[in-house]
């Protein structure tokens, strides 16, 4: 079990709602359901209403600097069963990126393959207690779009299970290139920290706000967003 899942949840009762699409960059076809996750009939662009406050209020802090670009929106809710597509899509992709057959696979290259895939995927547990976060709708994944709606460079993409997805990875690097790829995750970071939200330790583009995940980083006692159905 992670630390963060130790910690109560008191559910506020929040419902998820529509991030709008006229205020934010949404990322379109939805990179998971383009894989052919299991959806049914369900959202990725959805969050809890304190969460998507927060949100719009990260976006006011980037404007203040840079009035023309947008908060990127990857992925938000996420119901458990797309958790585990996406947590077997990850592990058969890890795999074959070590060259390895999955139907091959020894017991301890299986275990050691969940275990990187499990430092950026959340287990997918069905148990209210420790639920995935971007399942309880206040997690999200971001990142930046310019004044052209073209990405802005973060040096390495969402999801690479790679040290580069480290938020800090480019922080001492004497490169121009690496400092700007630094220079653009602290823009986006200090956005959402200004307005509540707390980093993934492993991931530059993950975000809670309310959760365990968020209550575990900020020292809080409780979580106040459980697992929504
Ligand atoms: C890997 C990334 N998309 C992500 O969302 N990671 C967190 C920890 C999760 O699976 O909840
Ligand atoms: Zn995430």
């Amino acid at each position: 079990m992670k630390p963060y899942q130790h910690i109560p949840i008191l559910d506020c009762g929040e419902p998820l709602v529509a991030i709008p699409g006229d205020q934010f960059a949404l990322v379109l076809p939805h990179p998971y359901e383009l894989l052919g996750a299991p959806y049914a009939g369900r959202s990725p662009f959805y969050l809890r209403q304190g969460v998507l406050t927060g949100l719009i209020q990260a976006q006011t802090y980037l404007h203040q600097q840079y009035p023309q670009w947008q908060i990127s929106i990857f992925d938000a809710y996420r119901p458990i069963a797309v958790q585990q597509f996406m947590v077997n899509y990850a592990f058969t992709e890890q795999v074959r990126s070590q060259g390895l057959d999955p139907e091959k696979l020894s017991p301890t290259e299986r275990q050691e393959i969940l275990a990187q895939v499990y430092q950026f995927w959340a287990v997918p547990s069905l148990d209210p207690a420790t639920p995935p976060p971007h399942a309880t709708g206040a997690a999200v994944d971001v990142t930046l779009v310019n004044q052209e709606g073209i990405a802005v460079d973060m040096g390495s993409p969402i999801d690479e299970i790679s040290p580069r997805s480290h938020p800090d990875y480019f922080a001492q690097s004497p490169d121009l290139t690496h400092q700007g790829y630094h220079t653009h995750r602290q823009i986006l970071a200090q956005a959402m920290q200004q307005s509540g939200f707390a980093q993934h330790p492993n991931e530059w583009w993950h975000f809670c706000k309310g959760d365990q995940m968020w209550a575990w980083l900020t020292d809080q006692e409780t979580a106040f967003y459980g697992r929504v159905e």
